[in-house]
């Protein structure tokens, strides 16, 4: 397959924005903005809402990065923890592009606002602990840590604390939690309880599935939106791809996945869509010789769209991520 020219600062561009789009449709009340344009009003109807993002060491934590600028020129207050940061050089322009507008970058993620103390906003410092100082409750935080090339049974140090504290301001602040393509610390082709079982007790609330939803996503129970829309019109039908209408100037789509029935909202297109990714979870669940119960499975013509949508992954993943994932067992 000929590359369809993207670099990848332009896929994590569209991702990050992706990703700021399903935030902020997920914790912004209409009409309680409690923020203006390109972060400039300071918002009439209460306070800003705060956004925490933690960024791991790869692509997935540059979609944080990016989905933070993308926070702020929304209206929100952003903070981002970026526990070691890449030298390559759009990681380094991510970072600066956040310190541009306003963007705290942290080295690790504060404490729970019940467990530390309480400070005035204005009191703001960071410090080398990476505590904001301020002791608050963040309306939601974002999981850039890892996602689809996360390897092994458990993450390592500085991560496994960062995972750690993020399902903590879930549990003591209710922060809503949202992760980025693949929940931290998840097998991105097993279930979410594997991940428990492995001692990573990380469940959010919210996922945002980057081009197309993984295998694991099967066994997501939260809101679930796809995002990433950048695929060629003239690539997809070259390949027989049938990607999701997303509606008007949307970057994401949210979709449902409940008893391995796919449902998504945007019209007969979007069905098929559903559909069609109904039929490649079913594949796959073949596949692996697992047997599902699978009841009111619509079947439709299936034009092998996850044949054709793995080869095109594939291949991008080849170019731009290397060919980690496909070594490793
Ligand atoms: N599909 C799309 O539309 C796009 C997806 N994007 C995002 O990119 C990620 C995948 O990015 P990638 O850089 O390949 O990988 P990750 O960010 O998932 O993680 C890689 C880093 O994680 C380290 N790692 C892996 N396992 C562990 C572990 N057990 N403990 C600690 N650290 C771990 C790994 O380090 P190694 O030393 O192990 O190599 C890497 O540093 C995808 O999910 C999307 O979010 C793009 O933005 C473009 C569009």
């Amino acid at each position: 397959m000929s590359s369809p020219g993207f670099s990848l600062e332009q896929l994590m561009e569209l991702a990050g924005l992706s990703v700021a789009e399903a935030v902020y449709d997920v914790i912004v009340v209409p009409g309680e903005e409690g923020g203006g344009k390109d972060g400039g009003g300071g918002g009439t109807k209460g306070r800003k809402k705060r956004a925490l993002l933690v960024c791991g060491p790869g692509n997935n934590g540059g979609d944080g990065l990016v989905a933070a600028r993308h926070l702020v020129h929304f209206g929100l207050d952003a903070t981002v923890v970026y526990p070691v940061r890449s030298t390559k050089t759009h990681f380094v322009n991510l970072v600066r592009q956040c310190e541009d507008v306003g963007i705290p970058i942290l080295e690790r993620v504060p404490a729970a606002s019940s467990t530390s103390h309480a400070c005035a906003d204005d009191d703001y410092h960071d410090d080398e602990s990476g505590d904001d100082g301020r002791g608050r409750r963040y309306d939601v935080v974002v999981d850039a840590v890892f996602g689809f090339s996360f390897r092994g049974s458990a993450p390592r140090e500085p991560y496994a604390s960062a995972i750690a504290a993020m399902s903590d301001m879930r549990e003591k602040d209710g922060s809503v939690l949202v992760s980025v393509d693949v929940p931290s610390g998840w097998d991105v082709d097993g279930a979410g309880g594997d991940a428990t079982a492995r001692g990573v007790d990380l469940v959010p609330d919210v996922l945002v599935s980057l081009t197309a939803p993984k295998v694991f996503a099967r066994s997501f129970r939260g809101r679930h939106f796809v995002g990433g829309r950048f695929l060629p019109p003239a690539l997809a039908e070259k390949y027989g791809i049938r990607m999701p209408q997303y509606p008007d100037t949307r970057q994401t789509m949210e979709v449902e996945i409940d008893d391995g029935k796919v449902t998504c909202d945007a019209g007969v297109d979007s069905e098929d869509w559903a559909a069609q990714y109904q039929a490649y979870l079913d594949e796959i669940e073949v596949e692996k010789k697992i047997e599902v119960d699978l009841k009111d499975v619509r079947h439709v013509k299936v034009e092998d769209w996850s044949l054709q949508y793995a080869q095109y992954c594939e291949e991008k993943e080849r170019e731009f991520f290397g060919s980690r994932k496909t070594t490793e067992g």
